[in-house]
């Protein structure tokens, strides 16, 4: 798709906490990667008119990305009282990045147009000549010399192979499952693998280990006694038609009900948050259930959870592991192209528990707040609806919070490291710093997979930010090793 994720997201624009930056310049060992440095790029990207527009030490307004806070937000001044009332500070998140909460920045446009990557940087430059786009084309192999340089991709196309060579370099953006698959098929990987599917490996590097993502939980519904929600069939209506095509307003500018969210630390993870709290204001109607379902791939598990509670204003947290330490892998399930690969991400699987013991404490913290607090709890009546399956292990309790989490294990499709940067002799390195692939020439790898570390919260902002300073990286000197 034109875009890739970005075209069919959750919209959530949110950079990453400048640790994360910092981390990932002394994995790569270079400093151009650090948050003093790739801030810029950040504000490059944005055309920003949120909230915060007038805070232009940290936000740009001239970037090909539109980034707005959310206009419709029902009870959202409510959870900003809880969050305050728990000692949470409301702040923009992406600044210096301390806990707190804020109205949601979204990748878009007056509410009515998603901002892509695609709409924001190859709609504006599609008439120029050296440009050319080919749908529906999928490339199965990189074509190397015997000095391992890249030549050229052959692609398929209406059951037709091509192949293009290249005069300079062979970028890769295939996202963090298909840029391992595709240097895979093309020998790059690690060689036992490529050797037990038949293929011969050409370049022995850990390609597809160290797959990281954001587990995530849906924490609620919390019922609401008022309505301070997203109720699609009482809201919407020729009102809400004009609100949304005349001023960008109203209830359907809404991305699915998103409206507020919220770094926060666990007890491990002091001065660095490591939870994500994205606040959905979607209250219960007949196809609520089957959406969220639909969404997350979780069943009928939300289908069974709220079907007598149809009509009901509620809110729901989507609680994320911002700081995963477990990670996964990747694998070709064969050397067939069109062949889908096998993705075991390994939620849970840290030696320690402690992704779990996280989430736990994150859970606790949302049902708390909700429930506890004078704005949400007394003034919104918000009350959980419980998961019967893990009753058993007595309501709100440690033991009923990891079933709950576990009933069913979810993420928030932010896979990201199966093409890890680092330095060379790094056992986990694929890309070095400047994202060319080790033991080749003229290849590089530019998207999410190349991350050598997950950021805390979303994954789109930090993949732009990838692609736009990699391009500029070439014009500066490489910074000495950390
Ligand atoms: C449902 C969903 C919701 C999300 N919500 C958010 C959010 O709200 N906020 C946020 O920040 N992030 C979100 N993300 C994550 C974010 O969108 C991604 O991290 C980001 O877009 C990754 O970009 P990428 O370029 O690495 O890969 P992708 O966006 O996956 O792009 C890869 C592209 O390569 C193409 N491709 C792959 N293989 C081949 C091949 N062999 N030949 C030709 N083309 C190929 C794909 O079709 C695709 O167009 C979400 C992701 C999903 C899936």
């Amino acid at each position: 798709m034109l875009g890739g994720s970005s075209a069919t997201n959750f919209m959530i624009y949110m950079r990453g906490n400048p640790k994360d930056f910092d981390r990932w310049a002394n994995i790569s060992g270079d400093s151009r990667w650090r948050y003093s440095n790739v801030k810029k790029y950040f504000k490059k990207m944005e055309n920003y008119h949120g909230i915060y527009k007038n805070d232009t030490k940290w936000h740009g307004k001239n970037g090909p990305l539109t980034v707005e806070s959310v206009n419709f937000a029902p009870g959202l001044k409510e959870v900003f009282e809880a969050v305050n009332e728990w000692g949470y500070k409301i702040l923009d998140l992406n600044t210096e990045q301390e806990e707190g909460f804020s109205t949601l920045d979204a990748t878009q446009n007056r509410g009515r147009r998603r901002a892509s990557s695609y709409s924001a940087y190859i709609e504006p430059i599609l008439g120029r000549p050296n440009m050319r786009i080919l749908r529906y084309s999928h490339v199965t192999k990189i074509h190397f010399d015997s000095e391992l340089k890249a030549r050229g991709v052959y692609f398929a196309r209406n059951g037709t192979t091509f192949y293009v060579p290249v005069k300079k370099e062979v970028i890769v953006s295939g996202g963090t499952i298909n840029s391992a698959q595709l240097l895979m098929l093309s020998g790059i990987g690690p060689s036992k693998h490529l050797k037990s599917v038949g293929i011969q490996p050409l370049v022995d590097l850990p390609v597809g280990r160290n797959l990281a993502d954001h587990s995530m939980t849906v924490v609620g519904p919390f019922i609401l006694n008022r309505a301070a929600s997203l109720m699609l069939p009482r809201d919407v209506s020729l009102k809400s038609l004009v609100d949304f095509q005349v001023y960008g307003q109203g209830p359907l500018t809404s991305p699915m009900g998103l409206m507020g969210i919220g770094v926060t630390s666990t007890s491990s993870s002091p001065g660095w948050p490591n939870l994500l709290h994205v606040i959905d204001s979607m209250g219960i109607f007949d196809g609520f259930g089957p959406i969220i379902d639909g969404m997350f791939g979780s069943g009928s598990h939300y289908t069974n959870l709220v079907q007598n509670f149809s009509g009901l204003d509620a809110h729901s947290v989507l609680l994320t592991l911002g700081k995963p330490k477990s990670r996964g892998f990747i694998e070709l399930r064969d050397s067939n192209p069109f062949s889908k690969p096998i993705i075991d991400p390994q939620y849970y699987s840290d030696e320690k528990n402690q992704d779990m013991l996280d989430m736990i404490e994150g859970y606790e913290l949302i049902v708390n707040l909700y429930e506890k607090s004078k704005a949400l709890g007394r003034k919104l009546g918000a009350r959980l609806i419980e998961v019967q399956s893990c009753a058993k292990y007595g309501v709100k309790t440690r033991a009923y919070y990891e079933c709950a989490i576990r009933t069913p294990i979810l993420h928030l499709f932010h896979p990201v490291e199966t093409c890890h940067m680092g330095k060379i002799g790094d056992p986990n390195a694929v890309v070095d710093s400047q994202l060319r692939v080790i033991g080749t020439k003229g290849l590089r790898v530019i998207d999410a997979s190349v991350m050598p570390e997950i950021t805390n919260a979303n994954t789109n902002a930090p993949t732009i930010m990838i692609a736009g300073s990699r391009l500029r990286f070439n014009k500066t000197k490489l910074q000495p090793q950390l």
